[in-house]
């Protein structure tokens, strides 16, 4: 099966159009794809198929396999992909997720595109108590101790369940350990999206997240954009602002209480997947 890889700024993607491939099994196919020895290796997998209310579907697997509502990165990456294959020829145009139906604008040079701005809505405070604990219920900058460590913590939804934790110094961090820690603490039972951010200054933030089904990654779009909410909310930071990760820069921006972000999508590689 034909199968294109894109990342942007580091998290990388593999994407299946379903709408040429009848595509089953689809939890244990993620896993296959995605594993960095066994597989192609990317971070999530992600399936175009026909939507009723938008342009387009994405579907999206973490790399662990689990179904996701939505990613930054990915939607940049998709919305490309839907592009330049021309399967949408629309430089504006809506793609259905199951976080709801968001709006993509490219930036085309030389008839490919090279930056996404996606619309992704207005972030969520109030957290559903399948989630989330009563008493991490709209927590924001609360302290809370997760293996006998204190952190102060926020958890906003941003198309999916993030947590995001201010430090002072981020190379302090042990990001796979305590990012683990949180992740899957009893009081996220669906396991949570943990973003580490410190401030560099009123227009410009740095994050490293631990993802939810997949690790460590170089980024995390709906993270960058959450962590950005929590700081203009927390920290005082802009409305407009450069979200800087491991895999590169992610641009913010708040307009009336709507998240937009900015970033690039590259292709990678095409090729056949033998399955
Ligand atoms: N791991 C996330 C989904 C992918 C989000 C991330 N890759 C992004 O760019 O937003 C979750 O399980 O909620």
């Amino acid at each position: 099966m034909h199968f294109e890889k894109y990342q942007g700024t580091g998290n990388d993607f593999i994407i299946f159009n379903g709408l040429e491939n009848k595509i089953e099994d689809r939890e244990t196919l993620a896993r296959k794809v995605c594993h960095r020895r066994f597989g192609i290796g990317a971070d999530g997998m992600m399936i175009v198929e026909n939507s009723n209310i938008a342009d387009v579907r994405m579907d999206f697997f973490n790399s662990d396999g689990t179904v996701a509502p939505m990613c930054g990165n990915g939607i940049r990456c998709f919305a490309k992909y839907v592009f330049d294959n021309k399967i949408v020829e629309l430089e504006d145009f809506t793609v259905e997720t199951l976080a709801g139906v968001m709006n993509v604008n490219l930036s085309i040079e030389g008839g490919l595109t090279r930056f996404v701005t996606i619309n992704m809505g207005k972030p969520e405070f109030e957290t559903s108590k399948e989630d989330v604990s009563i008493e991490a219920n709209r927590i924001i900058n609360k302290k809370l101790t997760f293996d006998e460590e204190p952190y102060f913590i926020s958890v906003i939804t941003m198309g999916t369940l993030h947590s995001v934790v201010f430090v002072d110094d981020l190379k302090s961090i042990d990001v796979n350990r305590q990012g683990k820690t949180i992740e899957s603490a009893p009081i996220f039972p669906k396991k949570i999206n943990v973003n580490f951010a410190e401030v560099m200054d009123n227009e410009n933030i740095k994050v490293v997240t631990y993802e939810r089904g997949a690790g460590q990654t170089l980024s995390c779009g709906t993270g960058a954009a959450a962590t950005a909410v929590v700081s203009a909310l927390v920290k005082g930071t802009g409305n407009d602002i450069n979200v800087h990760v491991l895999g590169g820069k992610l641009q913010i921006k708040q307009l009336q209480k709507e998240v937009y972000m900015t970033g690039p999508a590259e292709l990678i590689c095409r090729g056949m997947y033998n399955f």
